[in-house]
C-alpha cells in the first residue's frame, strides 16, 4: 500500500492562514509587529485592544506548549494610541527540549511572516553570566552564541522553503540596530532608570538542564552575557524570512559559577584535624524562580514593548 506524500510546509502554512482568515476581523489580519512571549511573559499581550486569542490546537502545524508559564495560543490585537498598530503575539513558545522538531519551534514565525509581520520582538527569560547584569535587568541582545547551530542542530538545516531564500544565510547582523535603538529610546520615554536596560550576548543551549558550574564558566569565558534555551531558532528563521528582529532577555537568575569548587578532600582533612569547615550550601536555579521574576517584571516589560511598537515607523 502506498502512503500519500507528506504535506509540504508551504501548503500547511497556507491552511493555517486560511483558518486565521475565517476567525479574525479584517483590521487584525495583517499584523505589522510580531511578539514572542518568553517564560512567564504572556502578560505582554494583556493590554492589546480588540484582542482575539486563537488556540494553537485550532491551527494545523502548531505544537502545544508544555512548559509552565507558556500559554498555547496566539493573541491578535492593537497596540498604542489612536488607530493602534496591529500585532500578533505567541503567548507561549515551543522549545526543542520539549521534544518539538525545530521546524515546529519556528513554524509560527513562518506564519507571522506570511501574515505580513516585518518586525519581530522576541522575549525570553535567561540566566546571567555576568555580575553586572543582576536579576531583573532587561538585556537588549546584540549577538548570539549558539552551540547547537554550530554542531548540527541548526534550524535552517534541510531543503529551502523557497528557492529565493539564501542557502547560506549571513547571521552577522541579525539583531536590528534600529530596533535596538528604539528599545533605549523607549526606556527613556518611560523614565526607566539607566540600569533597567543593558546590552549583551545570548548563548543558546538546548536545555532542559540548567548549566553546571563548568558549563556556565565556559559560556562566560566564550563571551556570552546571558544563557537560555530558546530564541535563536526563531531569530534565524525570522532573518531568513526577511524580518527586522530584536530580542529582550529578562534576567531571572544568576548562573551558579562558584569561584572555587568545594573540596571534599580539604573538608575531610579539616575534620580529621578537629577544625571542621563551615561550607554554605550551593545555590540552585528553579523554573518557579524564573516565573516569579517574569511576574514581577511583566508590567515594565509590557510597557517597554508597547512603547517600542509605538516608535516603530509605520510602513
Ligand atoms: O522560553 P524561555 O526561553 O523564556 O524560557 C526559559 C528557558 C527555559 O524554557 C525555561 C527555564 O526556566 O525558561
Ligand atoms: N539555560 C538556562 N536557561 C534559563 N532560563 C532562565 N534561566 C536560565 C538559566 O539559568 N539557564
Amino acid at each position: 500500500m502506498s502512503h500519500p506524500p507528506p504535506e509540504s510546509p508551504l501548503s500547511l502554512i497556507a491552511s493555517t492562514l486560511d483558518v486565521l482568515a475565517t476567525i479574525l476581523p479584517s483590521h487584525l489580519l495583517k499584523p505589522q509587529v510580531g511578539i514572542v512571549c518568553g517564560s512567564g511573559l504572556s502578560t505582554l499581550a494583556s493590554t492589546f485592544r480588540d484582542k482575539v486569542e486563537v488556540p494553537y490546537s485550532s491551527l494545523r502545524g502548531f505544537g502545544s506548549s508544555t512548559v509552565p508559564g507558556h500559554k498555547s495560543a496566539l493573541a491578535f490585537g492593537l497596540v498604542g494610541p489612536g488607530k493602534g498598530v496591529p500585532v500578533v503575539a505567541m503567548l507561549g513558545r515551543f522549545h526543542a527540549y520539549e521534544g518539538h522538531a525545530l521546524s515546529t519551534v519556528v513554524y509560527p514565525i513562518r506564519v507571522m511572516a506570511r501574515l505580513g509581520v516585518k518586525n519581530l520582538i522576541v522575549t525570553n527569560a535567561a540566566g546571567s553570566l555576568n555580575p553586572e547584569l543582576p536579576v531583573g535587568t532587561i538585556v537588549v541582545i546584540q549577538d548570539h552564541l549558539a552551540l547547537p547551530n554550530l554542531t548540527g542542530l541548526n534550524p535552517l538545516l534541510g531543503p529551502l522553503l523557497s528557492p529565493s531564500y539564501p542557502r547560506f544565510l549571513p547571521i552577522s547582523s541579525a539583531y536590528s540596530p534600529s530596533l535596538r535603538r528604539l528599545a533605549f529610546i523607549a526606556s527613556h520615554h518611560l523614565s526607566l532608570p539607566p540600569s533597567a536596560l543593558s546590552e549583551g550576548i545570548y548563548a543558546w543551549v538546548s536545555g532542559p538542564t540548567y548549566e553546571s558550574p563548568a558549563e556556565g564558566r565556559f559560556l562566560r569565558n566564550a563571551g556570552a552575557s546571558v544563557v537560555g534555551m530558546s530564541t535563536v531558532p526563531e531569530v534565524c528563521v525570522a532573518k531568513e524570512e526577511g524580518m527586522e528582529v530584536m530580542v529582550l532577555s529578562l534576567v531571572t537568575n544568576f548562573v551558579v559559577i562558584p569561584e572555587k569548587y568545594r573540596s571534599i578532600k580539604e573538608e575531610v582533612q579539616a575534620e580529621l584535624d578537629g577544625k571542621p569547615l563551615h561550607i554554605a550550601e550551593a545555590e540552585s536555579v528553579s523554573h518557579e524562580e524564573v516565573l516569579a521574576i517574569g511576574k514581577e517584571k511583566g508590567e515594565v516589560m509590557t510597557r517597554l514593548v508597547e512603547k517600542i511598537i509605538e516608535l516603530i515607523p509605520s510602513p
